[in-house]
């Protein structure tokens, strides 16, 4: 089976988008883990599904599956490259899309510039919205891994993260606790680890190890996660820069009650061709 796709990326965190309205496919987990393989496939974090849309009152569905296969709710760096690609394939000339996601709608707009500002919907943080193992829904809360204890905040963008304060993104021991965190006992779904250095109060630089997709160069949830949370611990106010390993996202948070907006860039990288292996299990 030949699946036509195209390389996007945002930040460095790059993606393999199909347009499934016009090739009926949507992958099997081996299927995704295949193609997002560096070394056998084309190599990307997540794989990106541009769907028809189910809902009235919205333009497209939009899925999503890391490259450990697993389907998820929401991709940040993800959203600015779909509105992109619908561009690029001529699929809508609106700037302005509504999309569905498995977490809700998102409304991703092209800029003047070339840039793209999503609507990410509103921040969660009750610790059953993350979902996370707590009595508790304080803005901080403590997480013991192995002999380590971490002053987490845990926000839900649609999809899980618990973000700490460090001294130092360039030294955080991101590679020995992102996989630890990300599959603690007490985030039954797993979760996404953002470790942020407070630069000013209108600038950070973050890592994140993503759940199924480890250290990626950048997470735009991850972001928008870091920023709120720094926001609501009174060490940020918005708009936040947010430096990452791939560059730059401006996140801006008017507070509770109030949905995310996130801007950076998305870029295409190439358009290609490959052929799925028939013998690929489920
Ligand atoms: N890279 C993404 C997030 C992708 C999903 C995440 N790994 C998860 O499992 O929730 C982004 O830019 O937000």
């Amino acid at each position: 089976m030949k699946i036509r796709f195209t390389k996007m990326h945002g930040l460095g965190n790059d993606f393999v988008v199909l347009d499934a309205i016009h090739q009926s496919f949507v992958p099997t987990p081996a299927q995704a883990r295949f193609l997002a393989d560096r070394h056998f496939g084309v190599g990307c974090d997540q794989i990106l599904i541009v769907e028809e849309p189910s809902q009235a009152g919205t333009d497209f569905r939009y899925r999503i599956f890391n490259a450990d296969g697993g389907e998820v709710e929401q991709c940040g760096n993800g959203a600015r490259c779909f509105v992109r690609f619908v561009h690029d394939h001529g699929l809508t000339d609106k700037p302005e899309i509504r999309v569905e996601t498995r977490s809700g709608i998102i409304s991703p707009r092209l800029e003047a510039s070339g840039e793209v500002t999503v609507d990410m919907g509103e921040p969660r943080f009750a610790a059953a919205d993350i979902p996370f193992d707590s009595d508790s829904d304080a803005v901080i809360q403590p997480l013991q891994v192995d002999d380590a204890i971490f002053d987490i905040s845990v926000v839900s963008m649609g999809n899980p993260h618990a973000v700490q304060v460090v001294d130092d993104v360039g030294t955080a021991p991101v590679g020995r606790y992102g996989p630890l965190i990300e599959n603690h006992r007490r985030f039954p779904r797993r979760v996404n680890a953002g470790f942020m250095q407070i630069v000013d109060r209108h600038a950070i630089r973050l890592r994140v190890h993503e759940r199924g997709a480890g250290e990626t160069l950048a997470c735009g949830t991850g972001a928008c996660a870091a920023a709120v949370a720094g926001i609501r611990r009174g060490l940020l106010d918005s708009p936040v820069r947010v430096a990452t390993r791939g560059g730059e996202l401006t996140i801006a948070w008017a507070g509770y009650g109030q949905p995310v907006l996130m801007t950076g860039p998305a870029v295409r990288v190439f358009e290609g061709e490959i052929d799925l292996p028939s013998q690929l299990e489920p």
